[in-house]
């Protein structure tokens, strides 16, 4: 049977990319998508989606999940709107599968009690590409050995949030390898204010955003007479549909939530 899933944010970048992969995927049913306009029309009467694309779409969360017998729940939209989604969807026992970023930690704790309270499996990943994910772990792995790093992410100009997901995952799990330490000379001073990144827990994190990146993370690492790079480079949205498709069959044998790929790969 094919599994039903309901999209928010059809019509952004990462939305039009997954709602295409549902429709490719043999076993896989859009039921219906999300927006904040457009109610009751279909997908369809939408620009870049001419021909079969006959899921309804709803602005309103309750009346969707009401009327639409879903599965699972895919958000891709943005920080605010995606926690109150993923909120509701576990609230209606539908698995949400989130690839929005920018939940504060409590957030992330309050959805996590609230997976387990309803039994819900639900998947939160900062980063679907296969490649980030690895990038995500060998790091972890490096900082074991070179304490001093820090982590350059690069994104489109359109992005909301800073620092990425990713590199903010990618400083949670080094800061599990790692000693906490703080970097740099004890003296430093910055002489243009931010210019030396943010801080987390003494490693640096500097978002840099431009138009014609995708998404693209460094992560360089420093010794004694030598710098180690881990880098990854999405091209493409068509990097995170892998990992989507991985989460959504996962989540429908999980009855807690999932933060990070590299938990269920
Ligand atoms: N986990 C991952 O691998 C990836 C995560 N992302 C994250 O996914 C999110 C979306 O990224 P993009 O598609 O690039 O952004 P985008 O700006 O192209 O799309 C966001 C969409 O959300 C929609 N939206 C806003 N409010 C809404 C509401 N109340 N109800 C329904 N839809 C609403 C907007 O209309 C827009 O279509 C971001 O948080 C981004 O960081 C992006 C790429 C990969
Ligand atoms: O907004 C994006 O584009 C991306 N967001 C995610 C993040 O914040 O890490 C994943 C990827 O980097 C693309």
């Amino acid at each position: 049977m094919a599994i039903k899933i309901i999209v928010a944010g059809p019509r952004g970048r990462m939305g039009k990319e997954a709602v295409h992969m549902i429709y490719d995927t043999a076993d896989f049913e859009l039921t219906a998508c999300l927006d904040h306009k457009n109610d009751g029309k279909k997908l369809s009467d939408l620009e870049g989606f001419s021909g079969d694309f006959n899921a309804p779409i709803y602005t309103d969360i309750e009346k969707c999940f009401s009327e639409q017998q879903a599965d699972v729940f895919v958000d891709l939209t943005i920080p605010e709107v995606g926690y109150k989604h993923t909120k509701a969807a576990l609230n209606h026992g539908i698995r949400p599968v989130v690839g929005t970023t920018g939940y504060t930690n409590e957030q992330l704790e309050e959805l996590k009690q609230l997976a387990k309270e309803k039994q819900t499996g639900c998947i939160i990943a900062p980063n679907f590409a296969i490649g980030a994910v690895l990038m995500m772990k060998f790091a972890k792995m490096a900082a074991a050995y070179f304490p001093d790093v820090e982590i350059i992410e690069k994104h489109h100009d359109q992005k909301l949030d800073a620092p990425s997901g990713t590199a903010k995952k990618t400083a949670e799990l080094i800061q599990e390898s790692r000693k906490s330490k703080k970097q740099g000379h004890d003296d430093e001073e910055e002489t243009i204010k931010g210019v030396r990144g943010g801080d987390f827990d003494g490693m640096r994190i500097h978002s840099m955003r431009l138009p014609g990146l995708v998404a693209h993370q460094e992560v360089v690492f420093g010794g004694a007479g030598q710098t180690l790079t881990i880098q990854h480079d999405s091209m493409n949205r068509a990097s995170f549909m892998d990992g989507i498709k991985e989460c959504v069959h996962q989540v429908m044998d999980l009855d807690e939530l999932i933060y990070g790929l590299e938990n269920i790969l």
